[in-house]
This record gives structure tokens, sequence and C-alpha cells, in this order.
């Protein structure tokens, strides 16, 4: 903690206040989170543990001196998870978010703050700070997000189930209009623990038992409500989009594409520093697509992506 309590928005600048704050998974799963005092900017909000990045402070130091002095942990690992920029009426905030994947000590509230464990189901649930939602909602998303290619190759018996254990645990069951078949592919994604979404069509959804749908571009642009099912994807390609995926009420948006990819060479992607400009600006969890593997997820997460999504490079055969 700085010893400055002002939660004003600075006179003289507007710059978002930049603040670190921490996912930290017990080895049960359970995430640590605090409870901010009455007196503070979302007083008795639940929130995750960081504080201000101090003027020429790295994100890791602040975040190394936030988590020793709030909690008495000491940060062996960390790497980002996702960035969110937020404008409350009083002040802007840039909240950089981290997973620590490794630390010392026996967390307590050394500042008074109650300290909790909590199941991630159980977070949907807590008052948090109103920037905290696409976190909140990020953490029930993996990294990775399988976009079954097309056509469906005669070896998905085996290379479905396989892909999923590699961590892609959101199938997007694309180009297949055998309903049957569809059945079987949103069966067998729930058998290894994966959640199936289909092209557009709510109650084909309902029908074949997936969990949401993904919504392509125009079939967004098309739409003023969201579909009434557990999980809404967007197809985005801009800021315009993006902010349409945002008043759906999107869960989540795949932002593409970042790179350029065998079949469309002609479409430069947008980069990282683009993906970067357009990701903060939506709160909603957003995948990179387009030219990326899963060993882009480092890359994807500093440009404050939650996860990647891809075709080939996620398909396991
Ligand atoms: N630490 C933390 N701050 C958050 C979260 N979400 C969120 O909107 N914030 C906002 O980010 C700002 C962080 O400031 P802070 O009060 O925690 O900073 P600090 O530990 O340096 O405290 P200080 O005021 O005692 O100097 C606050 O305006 C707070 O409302 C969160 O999950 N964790």
């Amino acid at each position: 903690m700085s010893g400055n309590h002002s939660y004003e928005r600075p006179r003289s600048a507007c710059a978002p206040l930049l603040v670190v704050a921490a996912i930290i998974r017990g080895p049960d799963g359970r995430i640590l989170l605090s409870q901010r005092p009455a007196h503070k900017h979302k007083g008795g909000c639940w929130e995750f543990p960081g504080g201000k990045v101090e003027q020429g402070e790295s994100l890791a130091d602040a975040l190394a001196r936030e988590l020793h002095e709030e909690l008495g942990l000491s940060v062996l690992a960390c790497q980002p998870f996702m960035t969110v920029q937020h404008d409350y009426p009083e002040l802007s905030v840039r909240l950089c978010f981290r997973e620590v994947t490794a630390f010392a000590g026996q967390p307590s509230g050394r500042e008074g703050q109650p300290v909790q464990w909590f199941e991630p189901a159980a977070l949907s649930e807590l008052d948090f700070p109103e920037a905290n939602q696409p976190v909140v909602r990020g953490l029930a998303l993996p990294d990775h997000w399988l976009i079954l290619p097309s056509p469906l190759p005669t070896d998905w018996h085996d290379a479905l189930p396989r892909s999923i254990q590699a961590g892609a645990t959101l199938v997007y069951l694309r180009g297949v209009s055998d309903q049957q078949q569809l059945r079987e592919l949103v069966q067998c994604c729930h058998a290894h623990g994966a959640q199936a979404l289909v092209a557009d069509d709510s109650e084909l959804a309902q029908a074949v038992g997936a969990d949401g749908v993904h919504l392509r571009h125009q079939s967004a642009l098309a739409r003023t409500e969201r579909p009434p099912l557990p999980w809404v994807s967007v197809a985005c390609h801009d800021a315009p989009s993006l902010a349409h995926a945002q008043a759906l009420g999107a869960d989540m948006a795949v932002l593409s594409p970042v790179k350029a990819t065998p079949t469309h060479p002609e479409q430069p992607g947008m980069g990282w520093a683009q993906f970067q400009t357009l990701a903060e600006g939506t709160p909603i969890p957003i995948y990179a697509l387009g030219g990326v593997t899963p060993e882009d997820l480092s890359a994807a997460r500093a440009a404050g992506a939650r996860g990647v999504a891809g075709i080939r490079a996620f398909w396991r055969r």
C-alpha cells in the first residue's frame, strides 16, 4: 500500500491509475480474495489482492511488494492473466491481473482486512468492483479454445478427446450440419470435460445439448438480444463489433485476425499492439484468433487476452 489513500481523479492528468492485482490459487484450486476496507474506494467489495504501482516500479516488483505487505506472501512465479481498463465515475483504472503460479508463506490479512479462499464457482455470487467482472467471467473459461477443422476429420473420435486433454476445454463445433453427428460431438466434449458451442442457432444448440452458441460476425450484428443460453461468444474484427458483443451481453469475444493465416494470406492481421488496444477497451474476456498457436498464450496474455483460439494448431491428431 502506498501512503496516499485518496481515490479522486487527479485534476491535472487523466491517465488511468495503474494497479496490479493477483489471482492466487491454492493447491486445491480455490482462489484467495481479500475484502476492501470500508473507507476505501469500493469499500466492502471483495478484490484480488494488490494495489497501485508506484512511480518507476515494475509490475512484478509492485505485485511482490503488495502481496508481502498485505498478505505476508512471497511471490515465486507469476504470469499475465488479463488487463482491464475501466472508467469509474471518480477515476479510471488500468488493472493488470497476474496469475501467481507459485508462492511461499501462509496468507493472512496483515492490514486487518478479511481474507478468504473461495471455490471458483462461488466468485460469481460475490460483490466485486465493477472493473473485475471480465476477470471473474474469464476465470470460468479455459486458456485454449478449439475450433473444429472443416470438413470434420474422419479420425475425430480420437483427435477430439486428445485436443480437449491438451487444454482446449471449450470447443466450437462448426461446419457440421448433421444433427446426429453434432449430438455425438457434444457428447464427446462433455464426456471429456469440455463445453461445446454451435454456430449462431440457439434452437439447434438446445436440440443437440450444446452449452451455447458462437455468433458469427454478420449473425451477431443482426441481433439485438443475447441468445438465451449459458455461453454466448461473438466473432469480432474491430472496435464496433466488440462494442456490439458487449451490448448483447456476450460472455466472450474472439478477435481476429491477429496474424496472417495460410487460408487468408491477403489479410495482414492486426498484430498484438492493435489487439491490445482493442482488448483493453472491451470489458469481455477476449480470445486471440488468426495464425495463433497454443505457444502464443504468453504473448496473447501480455496483450490483454484471456486466451488463444485456433483450428489446426489446436487439433491433436
Ligand atoms: N487491489 C485491487 N484493486 C482493485 C481491484 N478492482 C478494482 O477496481 N480495483 C481498484 O483499483 C484501485 C487500487 O487501489 P488500492 O486502494 O488497492 O491501492 P493500494 O493498495 O496501493 O492502497 P492505498 O489506497 O492504501 O494506497 C482502487 O481504486 C480499487 O477500487 C482489485 O481486484 N484489486
